[in-house]
């Protein structure tokens, strides 16, 4: 099949609709749909910053979620939500039907999914896992390779989307890899976002994800340089700000973090060492087919100074600093 498409228009986010969707004994109370009603166990594996409001999204619309993190800790907030908790991803995978994964980078996904107690010793025929973190085709191939040798099914599915549509259901997911399992957990990720794409093959998801995200960091790069300049030639960036949100570069990101990138304040939404990984994997995935690109080369400098700093927990927007700092040099 094709790329295939979902935008859902209004939302009904929260409502009886959902709940009903997503509880075990009423599917056949759900709205009709490609993936139609969920009715089995829901496991969710790294509780960061996006996993946290995802997971927490499917337990408040009525799903039976099992939840597990690194840091046991992060559990809490979502086992007072109602999640139960398996101690390993392989009993996590083996106590649900479908697990999603959401981790920091490759390293942390592939341990998450094929190491030791990880996930693919859980799965079996009839289960899926979803893996929704940022990493590379090659990446995702391997844990897809992994998973599926178990006769399970496996969906890559990164998202687009921040701290704030993660919290409200507002994701867009690029899914890639077994078209059933993306139907059968349609109606999850409408719980968890506003829109879907089907791309095809595994990688797909991966690689769209990469590209959108080096064009993210390159605009953030080139947005830090215009208040810098903005501010030395005397004018207010505040008003650069408000200019550039009435014109045709206008984009959310810009306004929302603008204000407090002036007052150099990166309350973390999308940490910069994750900003920083995905240039280094679109870099590398540019290379792959001798693709130049030469700016998300010079942005991807800025980010690794930036890391130098000490900023690599902040937001990516910290990447400013990493100006400021080669001013100070030069
Ligand atoms: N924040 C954002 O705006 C967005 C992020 N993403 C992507 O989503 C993914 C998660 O991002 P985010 O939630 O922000 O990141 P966080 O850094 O907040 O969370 C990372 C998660 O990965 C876990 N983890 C890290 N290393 C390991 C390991 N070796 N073994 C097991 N678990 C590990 C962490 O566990 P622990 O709690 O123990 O550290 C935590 O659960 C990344 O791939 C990121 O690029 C995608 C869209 C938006
Ligand atoms: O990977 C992070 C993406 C952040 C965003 O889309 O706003």
């Amino acid at each position: 099949a094709g790329p295939a498409m979902r935008l859902r228009g209004g939302r009904s986010r929260g409502g009886a609709r959902l709940v009903l969707a997503c509880s075990a004994s009423s599917s056949s109370s759900s709205p009709p749909g490609e993936g139609g009603g969920f009715s089995g166990r829901v496991g969710f594996l790294g509780l960061g910053i996006m996993g946290a409001p995802m997971a927490s999204n499917l337990i408040k619309a009525g799903c039976d979620v099992t939840v597990w993190n690194r840091t046991k800790s992060k559990c809490d907030p979502l086992l007072t939500l109602g999640a139960k908790y398996e101690s390993s991803p392989a009993d996590v995978a083996s106590a649900c039907d479908v697990t999603f994964a959401m981790l920091a980078d490759p390293e942390s996904a592939v341990e998450v999914a094929c190491g030791a107690n990880g996930a693919a010793q859980g799965m079996a025929p009839g289960k899926g896992y979803v893996d929704v973190s940022t990493v590379d085709a090659a990446t995702s191939k391997l844990i897809g390779k992994s998973i599926t040798s178990t006769g399970a099914s496996f969906l890559e599915a990164p998202v687009s989307g921040s701290k704030k549509p993660a919290e409200d259901g507002l994701l867009i997911f690029l899914t890639a890899g077994d078209e059933s399992l993306y139907n059968r957990v349609a109606l999850l990720l409408d719980v968890m976002g506003k829109s879907r794409f089907f791309l095809g093959d595994v990688g797909n998801g991966a690689a769209m994800k990469l590209v959108v995200n080096m064009v993210m960091g390159s605009m953030m790069v080139s947005f830090s340089e215009g208040l810098l300049l903005s501010e030395k030639v005397g004018l207010d960036p505040n008003t650069l700000v408000e200019v550039i949100s009435q014109g045709a570069i206008s984009a959310p990101m810009f306004s929302l973090k603008g204000p407090s990138m002036v007052k150099a304040a990166y309350p973390t939404a999308f940490p910069l060492k994750h900003q920083q990984k995905d240039l280094r994997l679109a870099l590398a995935l540019a290379e792959s087919v001798s693709q130049s690109i030469p700016t998300v080369a010079a942005a991807n400098e800025l980010y690794k100074v930036a890391k130098s700093l000490g900023l690599a927990d902040q937001d990516f927007s910290a990447v400013i600093e990493a100006l400021k700092a080669k001013e100070q040099n030069e």
